[in-house]
């Protein structure tokens, strides 16, 4: 399959809807525009799901599906020396595993951590209360898995970090593994 060689990361932040990967992502893309990485680029759940993903639901299947598309972009992006980070729910630690195979020593792991009563009163996008009603099946955290990572390279709190230490505490992962 072909690891990225170079000194590129993916940086893939996983976690339950609401936990904070999108805020995270903006918050950690800003903070390296403004060390001067110019050449990186976000994939985004949502908006991979309105492209690259469209027509897929929410089964396993079209789970795993998502993240291997979202991990083979990845690496078709680190191995020309873009970095990348990618905010998934992306629940099962076996396509998780997977896209780091793909990827290689640049994939960074990073569990975006919030628990589900914090969850359930942010309720975003109103999906949590859809979800606890019976009213949405297969809702990731109520009705749906997610397997949270063992091991994770770094895991942050939405919940007890605030966004600029969640994204400090990533940039300081990657300083130490010699990618920044
Ligand atoms: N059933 C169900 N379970 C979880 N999430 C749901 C579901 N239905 C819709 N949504 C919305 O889809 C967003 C998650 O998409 P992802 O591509 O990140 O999911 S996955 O990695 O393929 O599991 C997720 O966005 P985020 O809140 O940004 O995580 C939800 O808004
Ligand atoms: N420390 C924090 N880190 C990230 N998000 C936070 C934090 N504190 C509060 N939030 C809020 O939580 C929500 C997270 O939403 P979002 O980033 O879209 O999550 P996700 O992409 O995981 O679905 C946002 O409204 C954000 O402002």
């Amino acid at each position: 399959m072909g690891e990225v060689v170079g000194r590129s990361f993916v940086v893939w932040l996983t976690g339950l809807s609401g936990a904070g990967k999108t805020t995270v992502a903006r918050g950690l893309a800003e903070a390296l525009r403004v060390r001067g990485i110019s050449k990186l680029e976000v994939l985004d759940g949502d908006a991979v799901r309105e492209n690259l993903s469209k027509g897929l639901g929410f089964s396993k299947e079209d789970r795993d599906t998502n993240v291997a598309r979202i991990a083979f972009v990845a690496q078709l992006l680190a191995r020309n020396d873009v970095n990348v980070i990618v905010a998934a729910i992306s629940p099962y630690a076996e396509a998780r595993a997977a896209a780091r195979e793909r990827i290689g020593e640049g994939f960074v792991e990073v569990h975006v951590d919030c628990g589900l009563p914090e969850l359930v009163r942010r309720d975003v996008k109103g999906l949590y209360a859809k979800a606890l009603a019976g009213e949405l099946a297969h809702f990731t955290g109520v009705s749906d898995p997610y397997e949270a990572p063992e091991n994770p390279d770094v895991r942050v709190s939405s919940e007890g970090q605030s966004v600029e230490e969640s994204v400090g505490a990533i940039v300081a992962f990657l300083e130490a593994r010699g990618r920044l």
